[in-house]
């Protein structure tokens, strides 16, 4: 699909990157030339990942980082410039989420998830655009979102998420604007369902809410990890040079669907539909 050189000798940092879709993105970045930093809190799991993904050649250089405390973001980023000498490209990706009716949850549950998501994702923005505009250097940032951040309407019993993922929207659009001239572009990407160990366990936790949720989706299945993966690589390939503060919906049409008035309609076979029309015509 893409110039096999389309991302070569770019060093892409990516939280999250040892596992789901993180790991997805950061593959599809190799075979394309990059050179990876993946973080994340769990350092066996990053240490696995990372010789799992260089199996065919490729680097991948991982530092654990909880994303959370902006100490050991510094740490990171000393670690990635000690190793590789630069950064071309962030992808936050790191994030925690779980089904809770919201007044069930404590203060802490809360912040768990605000933390990860829009302050993790801050702290991470914050301290490369520093180093970016003392370099004079310019550079990409991609971050995951959800639809539910996307289409604005938010969504219930994952409110934490829901919260944090529209400030990282926000954070996004308004950088795109002020750090533009720096040479600094923002892009986002909003998937839908992709079915990761991580988003499943917490989210869809049986197979009876998984059909339920995949019959939602117009094109009635799930994403590949593999479909996200291009569009990933595409974003922040100079390709996408003109492309800044815009988010991209991937989710077969999902949310789309819960917003047209009248799209349950699907759902009526042609006999009913028959029957509809011989019944208001007759009127
Ligand atoms: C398809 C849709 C879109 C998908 C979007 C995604 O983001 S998918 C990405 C999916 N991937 C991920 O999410 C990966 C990363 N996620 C994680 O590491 C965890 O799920 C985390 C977010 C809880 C953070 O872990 P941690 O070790 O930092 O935190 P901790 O264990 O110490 O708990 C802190 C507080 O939260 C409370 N609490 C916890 N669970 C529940 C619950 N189910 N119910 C209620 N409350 C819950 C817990 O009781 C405690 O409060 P307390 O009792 O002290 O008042
Ligand atoms: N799967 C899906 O259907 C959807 C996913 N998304 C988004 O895609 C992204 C990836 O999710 P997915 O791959 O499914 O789930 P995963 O659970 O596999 O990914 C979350 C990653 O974030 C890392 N992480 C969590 N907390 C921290 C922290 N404090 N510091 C550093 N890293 C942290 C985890 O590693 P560790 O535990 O080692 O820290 C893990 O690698 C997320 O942004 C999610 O919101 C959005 C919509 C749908």
């Amino acid at each position: 699909m893409f110039r096999s050189d389309l991302l070569r000798d770019k060093v892409i940092v990516i939280t999250g990157g040892g596992t789901g879709l993180g790991r997805a993105i950061g593959e599809r970045y190799l075979e394309l030339g990059a050179k990876l930093a993946i973080a994340s809190r769990r350092k066996d799991v990053l240490q696995t990942a990372a010789q799992e993904m260089t199996q065919n050649g490729g680097e991948v250089f991982y530092h654990p980082c909880d994303v959370r405390d902006p100490s050991q973001v510094t740490e990171l980023f000393d670690a990635i410039y000690a190793h590789y000498g630069k950064v071309d490209i962030l992808v936050n990706n790191a994030a925690g989420n779980f089904i809770s009716p919201t007044e069930r949850l404590s203060s802490r549950a809360v912040d768990s998830v605000l933390n990860i998501v829009l302050h993790g994702t801050f702290y991470m923005t914050l301290e490369l655009g520093k180093r970016w505009i003392e370099e004079k250097k310019s550079g990409t940032m991609l971050n995951i979102v959800t639809t539910y951040a996307a289409s604005g309407a938010g969504s219930g019993f994952v409110v934490p998420s829901a919260a944090a993922k529209a400030g990282v929207l926000t954070l996004t659009r308004s950088l795109a604007v002020e750090w533009a001239k720096y040479g600094i572009r923002q892009v986002a990407i909003a998937p839908g369902m992709f079915p990761t160990e991580g988003a499943w366990s917490r989210l869809v936790p049986s197979e009876e809410m998984g059909e339920r949720l995949l019959n939602r989706v117009p094109l009635h299945r799930a994403g590949n990890k593999s479909e996200l993966a291009n569009l990933a690589a595409f974003l922040v390939s100079d390709e996408a040079a003109y492309i800044n503060g815009e988010v991209v919906t991937i989710d077969g049409g999902e949310w789309l669907q819960g917003a047209g008035e009248f799209n349950e309609l699907a759902d009526l076979t042609n006999e009913d539909w028959d029957q509809l029309s011989a019944k208001m015509r007759s009127k």
